[in-house]
């Protein structure tokens, strides 16, 4: 799948004009409502003969329409994430457009005539609920109105499960109550962390658990406080681990929040390494002992949990 950055606010699209599918939309997370929409396009793309196109942007609309501060704003998926999930769901092109301030002077019409129909677009799919400008008067309601015959617009209805609509802001809400079993049931793929192994207190080892120390790359949303089953990608490979994210609160001064994992059968020196946590299952809340034993006896049972839990997916 190529990756291709789009200009703001006039992109050069006459490189790329050819026939093609258009998927638009932000796609924070990909999850099962997008990954419905993506699926469309395919269909349609490939009845046609044509490529799957995504057009989406750099930043997130609430970066570049409602102030949020583009520097510390956390995704479901960030640009790596999200490409390697467009690969994945058969997408051939993700056109990214370098929102910056100047997207904000685009308008609806400008939007479909500069990037739509200068990408070529024959057919363009979306959610039910997608806008490109005002929401009153950009929607999938009133596109026919600015494609004025240049293209056919497709909107997807809502995926739901349970009868809860898939959507980024529920994902959101369930990992930060640490409910990341029914966060990735909507997303349709395993959520992740990544980062760099860092330095602690060197307090793990004392306890006969030492903690790989993740320092998660910015711009990601990480799960809330809590004790999870995890699998942890370093060196090449993955190993089944516990991981706590939580304030160490067992100990005095509680510490700032850390990612934590304590690898399953493991032992060798991590600092410095690149890493990956894939959250597969709750395990717990955090807990303040009353000693270190405490802790101690607690995390040989999270330990069992842990293999337990893998040992039961593997069957
Ligand atoms: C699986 C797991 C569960 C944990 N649960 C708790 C807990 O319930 N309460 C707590 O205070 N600390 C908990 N911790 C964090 C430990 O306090 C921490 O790993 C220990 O203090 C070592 O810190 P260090 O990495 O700075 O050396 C947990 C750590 C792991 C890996
Ligand atoms: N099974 C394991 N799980 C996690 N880290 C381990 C393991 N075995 C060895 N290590 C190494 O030990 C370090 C953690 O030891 P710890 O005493 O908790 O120190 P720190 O407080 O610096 O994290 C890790 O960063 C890693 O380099």
């Amino acid at each position: 799948m190529q990756v291709i950055p789009l200009a703001s606010p006039h992109p050069d699209t006459s490189a790329y004009r050819q026939p093609r599918v258009l998927v638009l939309g932000f796609f924070d997370g990909v999850h099962r409502g997008h990954q419905a929409v993506i699926a469309e396009g395919r269909k349609i793309a490939d009845a046609h003969g044509w490529p799957l196109s995504v057009l989406t942007f750099r930043d997130h609309p609430a970066v570049i329409y409602r102030g949020a501060d583009r520097q510390s704003f956390a995704y479901l998926s960030p640009l790596t994430e999200k490409t390697t999930l467009m690969a994945r769901f058969g997408v051939d092109q993700l056109f990214v457009i370098q929102t910056d301030a100047s997207f904000r002077d685009v308008t609806s019409q400008q939007f479909i005539d500069e990037y739509v129909v200068g990408l070529g677009a024959q057919v363009i799919v979306a959610g039910f609920d997608y806008t490109f400008g005002k929401r009153s008067v950009a929607n999938m309601d009133t596109i026919d109105r600015f494609a004025q015959g240049r293209f056919q617009a497709v909107a997807v209805p809502p995926v739901a499960y349970d009868g809860v609509k898939v959507g980024s802001t529920e994902i959101r809400e369930l990992l930060q109550a640490g409910q990341v079993d029914r966060a990735n049931t909507l997303l349709g793929w395993t959520y992740c962390n990544t980062g760099t192994v860092v330095h602690g207190l060197q307090r793990g080892r004392e306890l006969g658990y030492p903690t790989a120390n993740l320092a998660v790359t910015p711009g990601q949303v990480v799960p809330g406080i809590g004790i999870y089953a995890t699998r942890f990608f370093v060196r090449g490979h993955w190993y089944p681990s516990m991981t706590s994210i939580g304030h160490n609160v067992t100990f005095e001064p509680h510490q700032p929040l850390t990612v934590e994992s304590n690898l399953l059968d493991f032992d060798a020196d991590l600092y410095g390494a690149p890493a990956k946590i894939k959250w597969d299952h709750y395990l717990r809340g955090e807990i303040k002992f009353a000693n270190a034993q405490g802790l101690v006896d607690q995390l040989a049972q999270d330990a069992a949990h842990t293999r337990a839990y893998y040992e039961e997916r593997t069957q």
